[in-house]
């Protein structure tokens, strides 16, 4: 059997999604890194509060190794944000423990706390930020423990707490915002992107992107497949007689009747000018040609209206199955379009399969 091109595989490979978490994961790797350098920096400045430099510097050999080994070893391959909220725990729980030798609620290495909340912000959203922030606080008040302790909890310490760390919390919940207008403004850009301005139905972008994910199922699964080409019989006409304003009209009946002849998991999309396209997944010949048939009686059924009158409406209809017409995935398109073309030549209005052409 026939595997699909690498075309198709790429095709697979890049959803927005991916590519979103593959960009958040470079950023978060590059601020684990400057997270080090700075660590790195303090230890090694002349004149620097380290309490204990084996403790610091165990701390970075081991936060080194586990962003050498859980980034770039063992998921190298995965890009989720349960990896990034791990990633975040982890930076979390190194400045503190540097923290800890450098000062303790002094320490200038506090500030690296606000790394921790950009990458939060950037990527995890608003609620975990702000679960991270409530757990940096709690990390402080542990650091300044022995401080406290000694005495009451004084509103000098809380005020103490508020220059610190209102700051973070302004810079988190601004990049979390704007990480969210972003994501949001990407989600409308590929929505636009893929839809069909007139029809509402997919495009052909849609369309092949779609198609080619269940194309690599089929294969992968032995099932069939059918591809169904519909064009729109006389719209030129339509056009011409009654304004393009009607042929928009006749296109997006048309579209709507398809529509509503198909089932949710059929993929439909507006492929050019008069001309729709439907990927029938887990339908073989047979049942792709009911489905045809449905939508040309029902085609026939609509009742078109024109100034002062009605006009019957009519598609020609063609299509071709995996594997019995083709064993290669790629060609299924290119033959129903000869269906298609077959039907439009016997006169249009008709349902063709590739298998009804003569010859084959
Ligand atoms: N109103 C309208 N017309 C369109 C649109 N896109 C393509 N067309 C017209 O659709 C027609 C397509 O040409 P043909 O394939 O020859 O159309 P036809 O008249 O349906 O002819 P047959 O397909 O042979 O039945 C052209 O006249 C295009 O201008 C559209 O978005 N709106």
């Amino acid at each position: 059997m026939n595997q699909p091109d690498n075309k198709f595989r790429l095709a697979e490979l890049f959803s927005v999604e991916q590519v979103e978490l593959r960009g958040f994961s470079r950023s978060v790797a590059e601020l684990e890194w400057l997270l080090l350098i700075l660590v790195l920096l303090y230890f090694i400045a002349p004149g620097t509060l380290v309490v204990d430099p084996f403790m610091v510097v165990v701390a970075m050999v081991s936060f080194a190794a586990f962003v050498l080994l859980f980034r770039y070893i063992n998921f190298r391959e995965i890009d989720a944000r349960w990896k990034i909220a791990i990633e975040t725990w982890v930076m979390i729980a190194f400045i503190t423990w540097v923290c800890l030798y450098t000062g303790r609620n002094e320490s200038p290495l506090l500030h690296l706390y606000l790394l921790v909340i950009i990458t939060s912000g950037l990527t995890l959203g608003k609620m975990t930020t702000l679960l991270e922030f409530a757990l940096i606080t709690c990390l402080y008040l542990y650091l300044g423990y022995p401080a406290f302790n000694a005495r009451e909890f004084a509103l000098t310490d809380f005020t103490q707490l508020m220059i610190q760390f209102a700051p973070f919390l302004l810079v988190g919940y601004l990049i979390a915002m704007l990480s969210a207008d972003l994501h949001f403004a990407r989600q409308m850009f590929e929505h636009l992107s893929e839809t069909d301005d007139m029809t509402g139905l997919l495009n052909k972008r849609a369309y092949n992107k779609l198609s080619t994910r269940e194309i690599l199922k089929a294969v992968r699964y032995s099932h069939s497949f059918t591809v169904m080409m519909i064009d729109a019989d006389n719209l030129k006409v339509v056009n011409d007689e009654y304004g393009h304003d009607l042929g928009d009209k006749m296109l997006q009946t048309l579209a709507d009747t398809i529509k509503h002849n198909l089932r949710e998991t059929d993929i439909l999309a507006r492929y050019g000018g008069d001309e729709f396209i439907v990927f029938l997944s887990e339908t073989d010949a047979e049942q792709a040609c009911e489905v045809g048939e449905r939508i040309h009686e029902a085609v026939a059924d609509v009742k078109f209206s024109v100034p002062k009158k009605t006009l019957p409406l009519s598609v020609s209809i063609g299509m071709a199955s995996y594997p019995v017409d083709s064993h290669t995935p790629e060609d299924i398109l290119e033959l129903a379009d000869r269906a298609l073309y077959y039907s439009k030549r016997q006169g249009r209005n008709q349902v063709t399969t590739y298998a009804d052409i003569d010859g084959n």
